[in-house]
């Protein structure tokens, strides 16, 4: 069980004079349980790459499978697979239409066919995991909520969805800090609570940096780097400020630390793991 692309290309308007080819030979294996970070300046093909997931574009070369099932195919079983692939887009709340919460997160599952009861479990649990009380909020109109609330009922509509594979493309677009916390939270305690396997698009490789167990790094159209963060935080700092990205503010600063001579261990990905690393140099003590 798994996504995987092999060798995909994709060109938006071919043999047109807007041709633009935004994703080149691309070869990638996401597996079951992973939380994967994609980070890459504006352009660089991010959501190109994503909506190849649940076969909403088509590679222009290559393949996508997902679960084994090439997504470009016409069948059931291709129907049936992207499914399996729940896609929350940048601003997500401009989808939203019912006239109450419950009915907006309801209609995917209906759709679905599914039985009341199970409607109404999936709407209570996708609910909870946004942080949104049942009681409180299944009969507001969606649209008389705040930004950060609209959205949670939007992320809530495609958990209820039950997707085995999540993609968020930038989710916390345009909310404040602490609305961004609150989403990103969110879809941290989903991964742990049922090992959904999460893809989240962001430019912020903070964000990224604390929650993914592995990063990809577009630069125009192409991977250039592909690893756990730590890892890609110390090996591949060129690559990623050729990208146009920067490093977690608190690894550039431990950077800084250690070339000034303080001997601190420099793969931090959170602020309490630099003041603990900061914390463990001796007194007094310099490199050199
Ligand atoms: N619908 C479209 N028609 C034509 N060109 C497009 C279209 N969507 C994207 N592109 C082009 O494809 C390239 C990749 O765009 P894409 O949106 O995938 O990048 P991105 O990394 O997600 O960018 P951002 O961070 O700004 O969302 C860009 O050059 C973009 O202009």
């Amino acid at each position: 069980m798994s996504i995987v692309f092999e060798n995909v290309t994709y060109t938006y308007m071919p043999g047109t004079p807007y041709q633009r080819t935004a994703i080149t030979n691309i070869n990638l294996t996401i597996l079951p349980g992973e939380f994967l970070g994609i980070i890459g300046h504006t352009g660089s093909g991010k959501s190109t790459l994503v909506q190849h997931m649940n076969g909403l574009i088509n590679p222009t070369a290559g393949k996508v499978l997902v679960n084994g099932v090439d997504l470009s195919e016409k069948s059931q079983a291709v129907k049936e697979t992207r499914r399996k692939v729940g896609m929350v887009f940048q601003y997500p709340e401009h989808q939203l239409f019912e006239e109450t919460v419950y009915e907006d997160i309801a209609f995917g599952p209906r759709n679905l066919g599914l039985a009341d009861e199970e409607v109404k479990r999936r709407v209570c649990r996708a609910m909870d995991f946004v942080g949104l009380d049942f009681e409180k909020f299944k009969k507001r109109s969606p649209f008389n909520l705040s930004g950060g609330q609209m959205r949670r009922v939007a992320i809530a509509g495609v958990i209820a969805l039950e997707p085995e594979y999540l993609a968020l493309d930038e989710p916390s677009a345009g909310l404040d800090p602490r609305g961004r916390d609150e989403i990103f939270g969110q879809v941290m305690k989903l991964h742990q609570a049922t090992g959904v396997t999460v893809i989240l698009v962001s430019h912020n490789m903070d964000d990224v940096a604390r929650m993914a167990n592995r990063i990809i790094v577009m630069n125009h159209g192409e991977i250039s780097l592909d690893g756990p963060p730590r890892e890609i935080f110390k090996s591949g700092r060129d690559k990623i400020h050729a990208a146009g990205v920067d490093v977690p503010p608190v690894t550039a600063l431990l950077n800084k630390l250690n070339e000034r001579g303080l001997p601190v261990n420099d793969d931090a990905l959170t602020v309490e793991e630099a003041v603990k690393s900061i914390l463990a140099v001796p007194r007094g003590q310099k490199k050199c």
